[in-house]
């Protein structure tokens, strides 16, 4: 057998002084892409050059051949450094485009307690924005836009849509009342586990904790786990914090490891949603709209109701196909208090700003009985550009 020269504490040295030469290169690279940013703002190039992707990517790759370090791993290495690249230059350009709404820290309400996915996504949208987050952590929905609302908090996070669940009702219903803007969005994993305050077995745990969301995200799991009694929670987060309160071997929780862990809990079981790929889009409400620069990509979401005539809502859509508009969502939701009328929920890629866009807007203005913009904000979802491996 051969014996390695160095003994484990010293090869781990060596392994953590290659690891701060590779994090002082990250961050030297990331300085590097905002100095890209300033020279899009005068050539007005748009942030993303898929093309300059590709073949930085399959440079990389030959030249990782030769270390002997396999495409895949090369390409999804640097698959998160562009990524972080693009979303880091997009700060940067909404910072320059909205400097009344950069400040260093934002108040920022979510349904809570700390812990909950909500908190998550906010911790993750304000990572790269250079702002220290004051968390105001809420009981409901609602209480999360009041407090915007009335300027107790700067920005509001909501989960929108699942791709398990589907779309979240009680946020749409919300926005339909609001004087807020969106101002963002933000795509977070959802890692269901069941976790647990005490070490233990599945076949002990006779009651859960959770918000009706993670039930249905779990409901195939949860129904081959048979006679388990399920209590509703107002979040994860405080179905965490009632099991890591009562201490007990036969009570769980289902939520996320990493929160599990800011209150004592461990994970029995992971990977118990439906589908593997759980995800949920989150939105920000803010009182005041932003601009979006044309250097990045723009989402612009409108409510709008139509004539209860055949083909009224055929009309709208077409407007947006004509104009070679892609709308991404279409959800509809009953008008409180008008029995059988619906408000038409839009998600289109798009600027407000754009003269395409404002024609979009004029002419669904005719078409509708009432619409509404609710934000137009950037895009943070970066997809990967793929290169051919062999
Ligand atoms: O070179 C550019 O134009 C950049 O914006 C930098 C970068 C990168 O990080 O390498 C990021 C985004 C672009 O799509 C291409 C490359």
């Amino acid at each position: 057998m051969t014996k390695p020269t160095l003994t484990l504490d010293e090869i781990r040295k060596n392994v953590s002084r290659v690891d701060s030469e590779l994090l002082a290169l990250l961050a030297e690279r990331r300085q590097l892409s905002i100095e890209v940013a300033k020279s899009k703002i005068q050539t007005e190039k748009p942030v993303r050059d898929p093309a300059r992707e590709k073949i930085l990517l399959e440079k990389l790759v030959t030249a990782g051949k030769k270390h002997e370090l396999d495409a895949p791993y090369i390409v999804s290495i640097f698959h998160s450094i562009i990524e972080d690249s693009v979303l880091i230059q997009q700060a940067f350009l909404q910072k320059l485009a909205n400097p009344d709404s950069a400040q260093p820290i934002a108040r920022v309400s979510f349904l809570g307690p700390k812990g909950s996915y909500s908190y998550l996504a906010a911790k993750h949208f304000f990572s790269r924005k250079q702002t220290t987050l004051a968390e105001l952590p809420c009981k409901s929905f609602k209480e999360v836009v009041e407090i915007v609302e009335n300027g107790r908090a700067d920005y509001g996070v909501l989960p929108i849509e699942n791709t398990s669940s589907g779309s979240i009702n009680d946020v749409y219903d919300q926005l339909q009342h609001t004087r807020l803007s969106i101002v963002g969005e933000i795509t977070q994993p959802i890692e269901h586990c069941i976790l647990t305050a005490v070490d233990t077995d599945l076949e002990n745990i006779d009651c859960l904790y959770s918000h009706p969301q993670p039930y249905q995200q779990c409901s195939e799991y949860l129904r081959s786990l048979g006679d388990v009694k399920q209590e509703y929670c107002s979040s994860t987060a405080e179905a965490m914090q009632k099991v890591a309160e009562m201490k007990s071997g036969n009570v769980a929780a289902i939520g996320n490891a990493s929160s599990g862990a800011l209150y004592g809990l461990k994970p029995l079981k992971a990977n118990i949603a439906n589908q593997q790929e759980n995800h949920t889009r989150f939105i920000l409400v803010a009182r005041n709209p932003v601009d979006v620069t044309d250097l990045i990509p723009a989402k612009t979401t409108f409510i709008m109701s139509t004539a209860q005539d055949a083909g009224s809502l055929v009309e709208c859509l077409l407007v947006f196909r004509n104009h070679g508009i892609n709308m991404t969502k279409l959800e509809s939701r009953p008008v409180l208090g008008n029995p059988w009328e619906e408000m038409f929920y839009v998600d289109v890629e798009g600027n407000m700003s754009s003269e395409e866009m404002q024609k979009v807007l004029e002419e669904l203005t005719s078409l509708t009985r009432y619409i509404k913009v609710l934000g137009c904000y950037p895009i943070e979802n970066v997809s990967p550009t793929e290169i051919e491996l062999d």
